[in-house]
């Protein structure tokens, strides 16, 4: 099956700055892909060329089968930038821009209603967005991307200026739409989302692919690590066999310390701890931890993001 969305050698430049540098990912249809990158790492470049919002430089771009630009009827689009016509009714502004995708008033009100209704919004539909807090207008511009029933669906840091119980709820959008076959792409530089939401993660960092797999993958990228408890030196635990490295986690309610050992490719925990209580260290309690999306993104990228 052909993918949603195609990107081949794709750059962008802004005069002398490469903002996007030969950039290749493809999004296989009704799959959640979190396009991820520490600020400035050229997503919204990028996002507004799949769009056909601004050129590439080089590269070719195919999505839905076309060029960007000539199948919009068939996308929701959620810029970062959040706007809407302040002075219009949350209902009317829904039913407003899914006229300009091409879906008849009537129906538009009424999907509106339904999904105003189901975002705990019900209430709100004829009131003034100027009248609504920057989250519910927020999920309202949410609704008018999605109320055309897009088969793809393309998000520019949607979980920003949204508190924990509305980031929670756009994570359940997100899941809904691809159990119904929708294909999403959003971006963000907050890992916790992706690493619950995607099934496919592209890693950019100034302008460039660092990585493009699963979640799996992306994790192998960071070293293992276990996390030892007591009081232990930082020369025992270096002596430990397989372990690359150590950082001091700060002391424990009992005196003793945290420390996180990262382990060499092909060692396991096992042998470390085995070796920790052969010895008689002193262990006070001990768990082997799989590295996060944030541990990873940090080695791929070289950088702290955040
Ligand atoms: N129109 C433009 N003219 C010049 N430089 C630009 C333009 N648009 C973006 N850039 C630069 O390109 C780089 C990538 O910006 P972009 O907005 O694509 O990054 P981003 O990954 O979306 O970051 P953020 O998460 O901060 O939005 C930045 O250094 C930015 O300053």
């Amino acid at each position: 099956m052909e993918s949603a969305l195609s990107l081949a050698g794709v750059s962008k430049r802004f005069g002398d700055f490469e903002a996007v540098r030969d950039l290749s990912f493809e999004v296989k249809r009704g799959t959640i892909c979190g396009f991820l990158g520490p600020n400035g790492a050229g997503k919204t470049s990028s996002v507004r060329m799949m769009l056909g919002l601004s050129e590439p430089t080089a590269g070719r771009i195919t999505i839905l089968g076309k060029a960007p630009g000539q199948s919009l009827e068939r996308i929701g689009f959620m810029p970062e930038e959040r706007g809407l016509y302040r002075k219009m009714t949350a209902i009317d502004v829904i039913v407003f821009l899914a006229g300009l995708k091409g879906v008849k008033a009537s129906v538009a009100r009424q999907r509106g209603k339904a999904m105003l209704e189901a975002q705990g919004l019900g209430a709100f539909a004829g009131k003034q967005i100027r009248s609504l807090s920057k989250g519910m207008s927020q999920k309202v511009q949410l609704i008018s991307c999605l109320v055309h029933e897009p088969e793809l669906v393309i998000l520019d840091e949607p979980f920003s200026g949204l508190d924990p119980v509305n980031q929670q709820g756009l994570e359940q959008v997100i899941r809904e739409l691809a159990r119904r076959g929708a294909t999403v792409l959003f971006s963000t530089h907050v890992m916790q989302h992706a690493e619950r939401l995607c099934e496919q993660v592209v890693l950019l960092a100034k302008g460039q692919k660092v990585f493009e797999g699963t979640l799996k993958e992306a994790r192998a990228a960071a070293p293992r690590h276990l996390d030892l408890e007591g009081n232990l030196s930082e020369a025992e635990l270096l002596g430990l066999p397989g372990i690359a490295s150590v950082a001091d986690m700060g002391a424990t309610e009992d005196g003793a310390r945290l420390w996180q050992c990262h382990l060499q490719a092909g060692h396991t925990a096992n042998e470390a701890l085995k070796a920790a209580f052969l010895r008689g260290m002193d262990v006070r309690r001990f768990e082997a931890k799989e590295p996060s999306l944030h541990e990873a993104f940090i080695v791929l990228t070289g950088s702290n993001h955040e």
